[in-house]
């Protein structure tokens, strides 16, 4: 086990930094920074007329249910084989604090580069970023940041390749309101809520089913290729002996950037439609931003980010994301942005029990960024720069 005195000064600072409780529902930003303000630190080019790099973390984590963790999510416990354990340490602290030493090393390496660097710290990114990302995309701030290229969070990689992400899933949060004849628990009332409620329930989750063995039965498909349909909550009745007037069920749709959104409602549509009178959704997230970041050897982006992952020597998985980031605010003002977190030969645990990542892993992201960083921001101009 790494003693405290020799452990590396940059995986103290991770530690440091998981320490701090910037967890939901209410979120100690006082110790990152005052209420819900966005933070920014610009590393200026030498160039700065050219389009920036925008490094974008979101300072939030999710809530933890202790009694699973073998060790307190926020105590940022090293173990003998160098797994650092805690809330955020997959789900984005790592990402921050290699932005931040990749830089550090550099600027102590004395370069200096083209392009400006912008580091971008945003809270409220797993409640949706309404407060966050969401609003700053629309800032003046934002529009002086003059991006031209953006990373953001991905994905541990249990093999030796790691993922990179080009784009999103939309998400679609979807109520389906069943009205229906109430009456005696006793009778077969007509035309119920329940039996509508049924109908809606088989139509959508029929589909799960044709999407889940489409992804099952596929070689080549990932999750962020195929719909996913999840029934998330229920609601209506007041009495066991009330055939109630109403029936709810709600809905979380994630759907790839392939897919004809207007087609999908109608389908939804046609789905409401067959259960019944009366049968109504509405929503309460439509994602209707379908931008794709160019992953074309030909986008300079491109093909600076992936020609320094060959050169050290990276294996590189290009998918959609399946869930959401802030990368979409990003996407959809009309920037490129990739979501890339470096952690390869590392179980996905965001979100979950006992999320860790090993110190040797998070090291060797700041090298990756380090590469990352300067191929980026020495690129010379081009036409994004007009
Ligand atoms: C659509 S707002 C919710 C965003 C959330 N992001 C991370 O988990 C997600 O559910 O994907
Ligand atoms: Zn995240
Ligand atoms: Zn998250």
């Amino acid at each position: 086990m790494g003693g405290q005195q020799e452990e590396e000064p940059s995986v103290r600072l991770f530690r440091e930094y998981l320490r701090i409780q910037t967890v939901h529902p209410q979120p100690d930003y006082g110790k990152v920074h005052p209420g819900r303000t966005v933070v920014i630190i610009s590393w200026e080019g030498t160039d700065p007329k050219l389009k920036s790099i925008l490094l974008n973390s979101h300072t939030d984590v999710v809530p933890v249910f202790e009694e699973h963790w073998k060790h307190d999510p926020f105590a940022a416990v090293k173990d003998e084989q160098g797994n650092i354990y805690g809330r955020g340490t997959q789900d984005m602290k790592c990402v921050t604090i290699q932005y931040i030493e990749a830089i550090r090393r550099l600027k102590s390496e004395g370069k200096r580069f083209p392009r400006t660097i912008h580091l971008l710290f945003v809270p409220d990114e797993e409640i949706g970023g309404v407060n966050g990302m969401a609003k700053f995309v629309h800032c003046e701030e934002f529009q002086a940041m003059r991006v031209g290229f953006g990373l953001d969070e991905g994905l541990a990689n249990p093999t030796d390749a790691f993922t990179v992400f080009y784009g999103e899933r939309s998400v679609w949060w979807v109520t389906v309101h069943c009205p229906g004849c109430p009456g005696h628990g006793s009778r077969f009332i007509e035309n119920t809520a329940a039996e509508k409620l049924r109908k809606v329930l088989n139509s959508f989750l029929g589909f799960r089913e044709k999407e889940k063995k489409r992804l099952d039965l596929s070689q080549c498909l990932t999750l962020g290729d195929v719909t996913t349909i999840n029934l998330t909550l229920l609601q209506g009745g007041v009495a066991y002996n009330v055939v109630p007037e109403e029936m709810m069920a709600s809905f979380d749709i994630r759907i790839p950037p392939t897919v004809d959104l207007k087609a999908f409602e109608e389908q939804i549509k046609t789905w409401c439609q067959d259960a019944g009178d009366g049968v109504v959704y509405e929503f309460h997230q439509k994602g209707m931003d379908q931008s794709v970041t160019s992953i074309d050897k030909s986008d300079p982006w491109w093909n600076a980010f992936s020609s320094t992952c060959q050169k050290l020597d990276m294996t590189l998985q290009c998918e959609i994301f399946p869930a959401a980031t802030d990368s979409r605010y990003i996407r959809a003002m009309g920037f490129p942005a990739i979501g890339f977190s470096p952690m390869n030969r590392t179980p996905i645990l965001l979100h979950d029990h006992n999320e860790f990542l090993n110190e040797n892993v998070f090291l060797a992201g700041i090298t990756i960024y380090t590469g990352l960083l300067s191929a980026l921001a020495s690129l010379p101009p081009m036409q994004a720069d007009a």
